[in-house]
């Protein structure tokens, strides 16, 4: 919401940011269910007054948004999707409020996987594993929302079956091609769901959990190809490429994807001094980097059908 005063355009939001809830759910049958999250809520709200006068009287305290998180996670009473707790959140500021035209909610989850001991799921045990579940939902007043879902922090490597060749050779270029090298990456992505307004949503509390587990198998699955002879790459264009393009044909609910993933490099290991080879690189010694490394990033969207 931008508003003019004086020549001067200004526009304004407030919320509480890093909310961190932690949420058991227990079953008949003992067993539990565990989820950890860390909100962040933006609420676009007409409160001028408290910008132009010191005037409070139209404000949301972020003290409350902060409650109303842990009071919302109490009210779930059956294990429900990040996306349908910040839905869910977004609708209640929205709605309840008169000043709130728009509540932007934010969640990262903390990846808790139950824990197997002996190849027997526990019922209340739960270990820290490495990539992470994001969401942003925007809900507007009139019921119109945005559901975008994403993953953070997904690395993946592969010691084979991937080149880099043909590309631009100038007067500043060393890199050797090849079709036998490492590929490294930590995928972070974004994709948007077609659902426009609260009453198209899926019904199913956890539907949205369901298809993060969908993507990420989609995306990992395609990386890496067949589990005996692989696939190979290109690039870390191409792969990203089919990645993306494997989401948006395998999910028609999503409309479009945004992937960002960087070349890590493993710089091969040739040692020798002026008697001696000590080392010569043979695809298997490795000298791992974080820095500097590539940037390949792309987002895919569907066009709007031409009716
Ligand atoms: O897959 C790659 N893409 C690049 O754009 C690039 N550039 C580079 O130096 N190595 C690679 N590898």
């Amino acid at each position: 919401m931008a508003h003019e005063i004086d020549g001067i355009k200004f526009e304004q939001r407030h919320g509480k940011a890093r909310v961190r809830v932690g949420r058991v759910w227990k079953s008949e049958n003992g067993r539990h269910s565990f989820t950890e999250w860390n909100v962040s809520i933006s609420l676009l709200s007409d409160c001028l007054p408290a910008y132009f006068q010191g005037d409070n009287s139209n404000i949301v305290a972020t003290d409350t948004m902060k409650n109303t998180v842990y009071a919302k996670a109490k009210e779930c009473s059956e294990q429900l999707s990040m996306e349908d707790f910040a839905i869910g959140l977004g609708k209640h500021f929205t709605s309840f409020y008169k000043q709130v035209a728009t509540a932007i909610i934010k969640i990262v989850e903390k990846p808790w996987e139950r824990i197997y001991i002996d190849g027997q799921p526990h019922k209340h045990g739960f270990k820290l594993g490495s990539e992470k579940h994001t969401a942003e939902v925007i809900v507007k007043k009139s019921g119109d929302l945005m559901v975008t879902s994403g993953i953070e922090g997904l690395a993946l490597l592969k010691t084979t079956k991937s080149g880099f060749e043909g590309f631009i050779r100038d007067e500043y270029t060393v890199l050797p091609e090849t079709r036998e090298r490492m590929l490294a990456t930590e995928v972070t992505g974004f994709w948007r769901y077609s659902y426009e307004s609260l009453p198209g949503l899926p019904a199913k509390p956890l539907y949205f959990s369901d298809r993060y587990l969908d993507v990420k198998k989609v995306l990992v699955d395609t990386f890496f190809g067949p589990p005996k002879e692989g696939v190979y790459s290109p690039s870390v264009q191409r792969t990203l490429y089919e990645m993306a393009e494997a989401v948006l044909g395998r999910f028609p609910d999503i409309s479009s994807i945004q992937l960002k993933m960087p070349n890590i490099h493993f710089l091969p290991v040739n040692l020798s001094n002026k008697d001696n080879v000590i080392i010569k690189f043979d695809d298997d010694v490795f000298l791992p980097t974080d820095e500097p490394h590539g940037t390949i990033e792309a987002s895919l969207s569907r066009m709007r059908s031409k009716i």
